[in-house]
């Protein structure tokens, strides 16, 4: 009976649907939605060749397909790209070895880039680091005190993202502050997570006047849990960064490393932080 009604009335609204414009549609659509909503919970079917189908959702994705396929590609050969950097077996040298077991590794990419790869034991499992540094990557500057600010400018699905990052005016001391728009994507293969970005762009967010824009990839973070403690993971960065601006190579090649470090400290503060309060509860 239900659906009777609804394929009369949708019937009926098609001629007047089609000339209506602005507040109409608009509320039209929101109707539309409704329905939808209905329907994917299964409480109401609506036929094929019905204007409320349409309206609601094939207008929008036909509108933002091109672009969130562009971004999804973007982002999976970013992490394409950097696995097959990180994995590379040549051409690594030491950069630094601490106590704690932490290294970081440097080799030079054709075209002279100096990529870094650090390798560190984290006290937590890949899925609480992915949370941490892939859903919610809008808190990272609660955290680590050389990103002043991070914005997801846009979701495509759950993992891949737009997002807009701006280091501290402070950060390694010694380069001045940088924003990036980076496109991230992360995925999963059995117990493995892989997190992936590179630079992009976005007609709403050309560089900024005042900041130097860098570029961020294609860079990849790979969270394997131990074999023996799946509670802890083996945490492996590939840093693959062009600053810009004029700074002397030299200065650049020992900042990086260093920012890497920084990084993985506060990480590792910000978990104890979590697992203290834990404890705790
Ligand atoms: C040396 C100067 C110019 C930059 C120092 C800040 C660097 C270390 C900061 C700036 C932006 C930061 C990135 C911002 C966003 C993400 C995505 C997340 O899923 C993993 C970490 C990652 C990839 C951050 C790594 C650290 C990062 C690259």
């Amino acid at each position: 009976m239900l659906r009777a009604v609804l394929k009369l009335c949708c019937g009926i609204t098609y001629p007047h649907l089609r000339s209506m414009a602005g507040l109409q549609r608009a509320a039209l659509a929101a109707f539309g939605q409704e329905i939808a909503h209905l329907q994917s919970r299964g409480q109401m079917a609506l036929p094929a060749w019905s204007p409320l189908r349409w309206t609601e959702s094939e207008s929008r994705t036909a509108a933002l397909a091109d672009e969130d396929v562009f971004y999804l590609k973007q982002g999976e050969a970013a992490l394409n790209e950097a696995l097959k950097i990180v994995e590379s077996e040549d051409g690594w040298k030491l950069e630094t070895a601490e106590k704690n077991g932490d290294v970081i590794y440097s080799k030079v990419l054709t075209g002279n880039r100096k990529v870094f790869r650090l390798e560190a034991e984290l006290n937590a499992s890949p899925e609480e680091l992915h949370k941490i540094l892939f859903f919610r990557v809008e808190e990272m500057h609660e955290w680590n005190p050389s990103i002043r600010h991070i914005k997801v400018l846009k979701h495509v699905g759950r993992n891949t993202m737009v997002t807009h990052e701006v280091s501290s005016e402070t950060t390694g001391n010694l380069i001045g502050q940088r924003d990036f728009l980076s496109v991230r994507h992360s995925s999963k293969r059995e117990s493995r997570v892989y997190l992936g970005g590179a630079a992009t762009r976005l007609e709403s967010l050309p560089p900024q006047p005042g900041f130097v824009r860098a570029e961020d990839g294609p860079t990849c973070i790979i969270l394997q849990p131990l074999q023996d403690r799946p509670e802890r993971s083996r945490f492996i960065w590939l840093l693959n960064m062009d600053v810009k601006g004029w700074l002397p190579q030299s200065l650049v090649n020992k900042a990086l490393p260093r920012a890497q470090a920084d990084f993985t400290k506060h990480l590792r503060r910000r978990l104890a932080a979590q697992n203290s309060e834990n404890s705790r509860c």
